[in-house]
């Protein structure tokens, strides 16, 4: 099942005028005025009024939706999924001030209170319920657990501000893939009561400030997770709610926040843009998912995560806010194509059921072996992966053991999710059998994308491929190598891509397209690849600053290319928008900047845009701008190195204007055209000396110093993992070329400076050199 995308168009706060009005809900089908609901959002055109972009939603509510309609329509209906051992994810997103608070915390008036409060409300009344249904024979309990994440750091909000550390709580990657934050409190809550007092109180301890577009702007991602146990006898199931109430995206343009909004937005606006890149990459059917490159997006885990998911589109209908809608629209109609995987979680018990212990004897079902929880959230939240060794001391001990009728979950994630009754109805029918060991290997869980954890005591049967391999299996037995595991691993992963691919397609079919837009461009693999080179050079790059800045730096170098590299690649599928608003956030990083504000005016030309302001006047947030110089070099330089090497067609799909841009932005960083050898550090210096002795110097430089245009340029094609450009080096023949490409490629292996690169087989410190010095004759640097 997709993702559930809807959106809400909040109505006109006092001093907004009626004749800003631009976002409007409509319906694809021409009678709408049988009470059909909306599913479509109509936005004019920036650039001629005249027309209008329409996005399709799973359902549009517009300024008139209550609080009650909204909850009734979204989220009641999952609370009875939740009972059934589906966990539900409910988020808002949107730029700030578009009403994310108000829809999911809302007011304190019993009308005013947003989608929390109520789902809370639904939890303990169902919860009752059932409890009353089963003449006690069902207890329910509910915890909770509240956090945010503040500048990339997890604060939990049930505990007292004072009792937080500068570094906040950190995340852990549990063994079933899930993120865990360590050392998370947990709340039991018996009743709306409890739950009124603890979210309001922990509300207070929520960062929010006043800024321009907000008197009560969120700075922090506030992530509640409601977790619901019903223990029936020894059958435990635990399932859990998340409502994620996101801080909204900022122009700083706009907000004229100061030093500290302005490091809180540069936050914000991160892990934001990590969000919008992890959901392009995830539609896209991308291998890598940049889950990891924000503390939100790990935890949110968009199409990670099994069970429902709802992403609610907060949106302001004014012109003041037209590009930020038009961008979030672009994020959120991508967001549809997400697939979830509609698992519910396993039933534990505490005790192994009668009968288990009898699997020596005759109809004895063989024991499986101990599997985490599937829901685990929090290390603190006692699941069963967290807590089988070492219980706490507050709670019962639990003799876990997993009773999973595999058949019942096998349907490949590639096909989609069977209906949820038919999966329910399966799983009953069988929920006390426990699968034979081989049938559990070859019908086990769909595998998640991410990395499986190899446990030595994991059997998994292979579908026999004739009589001597399964003899030869068997003697294998009982656990199969790594390696096997990842190429079923990633043969699944393909599948998975396989079916996202044509399902992304064939929604892209039936999607109506924004007039006018050029139809999206695919990225051809040789660009592709060199994106993904560049990513990893920003991740090396991010590692390197976190573990000299610690994580906190709020301006990391890398985020101006990962910037730059966004923008192009939004302009490279024709989302102007996007690319325009990328390119401003990379501003701050290069003020006065003559070729990117160039990029800028030309798009926002392109899109019928009038700067209220000049872009030249953008700020550098504080504690950056000693780093600028270097950055400049840095970023732009790549760009040009590269596109200057890499000159084959498929690089001109790409690079188009933004080559040209490229050059000219490193030109305008000092030193002139085609004398510009001297963009790092060294060369600098270089550019002082006469000369003579500066060419002296640069051909040692060359082969010496990491930071020299040329060793960089060299680098830089041969992480781009082009043989083609690989090949044009001075010394470099096909097979030098190929081998040192499969070397890099089937390690996943970035080459950070000359040294590493003298040590990859076959490269030798002479290859290097002759490389270094047919660059520099070439004079490409
Ligand atoms: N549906 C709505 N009905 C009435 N008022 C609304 C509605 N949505 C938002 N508002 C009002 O709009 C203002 C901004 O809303 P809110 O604070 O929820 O925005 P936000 O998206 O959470 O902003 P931020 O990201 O800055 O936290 C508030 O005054 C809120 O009461």
């Amino acid at each position: 099942m997709s993702v559930r995308v809807v959106a809400r168009i909040r109505p006109l706060l006092e001093k907004e005028l009626e004749k800003d009005v631009i976002v409007h809900a409509a319906s694809n089908s021409s009678n709408n005025e049988n009470g059909k609901p909306y599913n479509m959002v109509k936005i004019p055109n920036p650039k001629n009024e005249a027309e209008e972009f329409s996005f399709a939603f799973n359902g549009v509510y517009d300024h008139a939706t209550t609080q009650e309609a909204l909850f009734s329509a979204e989220v009641n209906p999952h609370l009875k999924s939740l009972f059934q051992g589906l966990d539900v994810t409910i988020f808002a997103y949107g730029v700030t001030g578009t009403g994310k608070t108000h829809t999911m915390r809302g007011g304190l008036k019993l009308a005013d209170r947003g989608v929390i409060p109520r789902l809370l409300s639904g939890v303990f009344r169902r919860a009752k319920k059932l409890t009353k249904d089963t003449d006690g024979e069902t207890d329910v309990a509910v915890t909770l657990s509240y956090y945010e994440i503040y500048n990339d750091k997890v604060f939990d909000l049930l505990e007292p501000v004072e009792k937080r550390t500068p570094a906040g709580l950190p995340l852990r990657e549990a063994a079933n893939g899930r993120t865990q934050v360590v050392g998370l409190s947990e709340r039991a809550c018996g009743d709306l009561r409890d739950f009124e007092r603890l979210y309001i109180e922990a509300n207070t301890n929520r960062v929010t400030a006043a800024t321009k577009l907000n008197a009560l702007s969120s700075r922090s991602h506030a992530i509640l997770r409601v977790k619901v146990t019903q223990t029936t006898g020894d059958a435990v199931r635990e399932s859990t709610a998340s409502a994620i109430d996101l801080a909204g995206s900022e122009d700083n343009r706009r907000t004229e926040n100061g030093k500290e909004r302005l490091v809180e937005s540069a936050a914000i606006n991160k892990s934001l843009f990590v969000l919008s890149q992890c959901i392009d990459a995830i539609s896209r059917g991308d291998r890598r998912i940049p889950f990891r490159e924000s503390k939100m997006t790990r935890i949110l885990s968009l199409g990670q995560n099994s069970g429902i998911t709802i992403m609610i589109l907060n949106l302001a209908p004014l012109r003041s806010y037209h590009l930020d809608t038009l961008s979030s629209l672009n994020v959120s109609s991508r967001a549809k194509r997400i697939e979830v995987r509609e698992i519910e979680n396993e039933v534990v018990f505490k005790q192994p059921p009668r009968g288990a212990h009898s699997s020596g004897g005759a109809g004895g079902v063989a024991r499986q072996p101990l599997r985490p929880l599937a829901n685990s959230h929090n290390i603190t939240a006692g699941t069963a992966a967290a807590n089988a060794s070492k219980p706490p001391a507050d709670r019962p001990v639990k003799a876990f053991n997993v009773y999973t009728d595999h058949r019942s979950k096998a349907a490949p994630a590639s096909a989609p999710a069977s209906s949820r009754s038919a999966n329910t109805s399966a799983k009953r029918a069988s929920s006390s059998k426990r699968p034979s060991e081989s049938d559990g290997g070859s019908n086990s869980r769909p595998t998640k994308i991410t990395r499986p954890a190899v446990s030595t005591t994991t059997r998994i049967a292979k579908p026999p491929s004739s009589h001597q391999s399964q003899k030869k299996e068997q003697q294998q037995q009982p656990s199969i190598s790594a390696a096997d595991i990842e190429a079923m691993v990633e043969k699944k992963v393909q599948e998975i891509l396989a079916s996202r691919a044509a399902a992304a397609a064939a929604e892209q079919e039936q999607q109506p397209v924004m007039p006018h837009s050029p139809p999206r461009a695919e990225i051809n693999e040789a660009v592709q690849r060199r994106l993904e080179a560049l990513e990893r050079r920003i991740e090396d790059h991010d590692r390197k600053n976190s573990s000299r800045d610690g994580e906190s730096a709020p301006a990391r170098s890398s985020d101006s290319l990962r910037y730059l590299l966004q923008a192009r690649q939004h302009k490279e599928r024709g989302d102007d928008a996007g690319a325009l608003r990328l390119y401003e956030m990379a501003l701050p990083f290069f003020p006065g900047q003559a070729k990117l504000m160039g990029k800028i005016e030309k798009l926002r030309a392109k899109l019928g845009i009038v700067a209220a302001d000049s872009v030249a006047e953008k700020k550098l947030p504080s504690g950056r701008a000693a780093a600028r110089g270097q950055r400049n070099d840095d970023s732009f330089c790549y760009y040009r190195d590269t596109n200057t090497d890499n000159n084959d067609d498929a690089d001109a799909d790409i690079d188009d204007d933004d080559e040209d841009d490229d050059r000219h932005t490193c030109a305008s960083s000092g030193s002139p055209r085609g004398k510009g050898k001297a963009r790092g550090r060294a060369g600098r210096k270089e550019m002082k000396s006469s000369p003579v002795k500066a060419k002296a110097k640069a051909k040692t430089s060359v082969v010496d110093d990491d930071d020299a245009p040329t060793a960089r340029a060299l680098l830089d094609i041969v992480n781009s993992l082009d043989v083609s450009a690989i090949i044009r080096l001075q010394g470099f023949g096909p097979k030098k070329a190929r081998d040192l490409v499969d070397h890099l490629d089937s390690r996943g292996e970035v080459i950070e400076n000359l040294a590493q690169l003298r040590m990859v087989p076959g490269m030798g410190g002479r290859a290097v050199d002759r490389a270094c010095e047919g660059l520099a004759a070439a004079g490409c640097c």
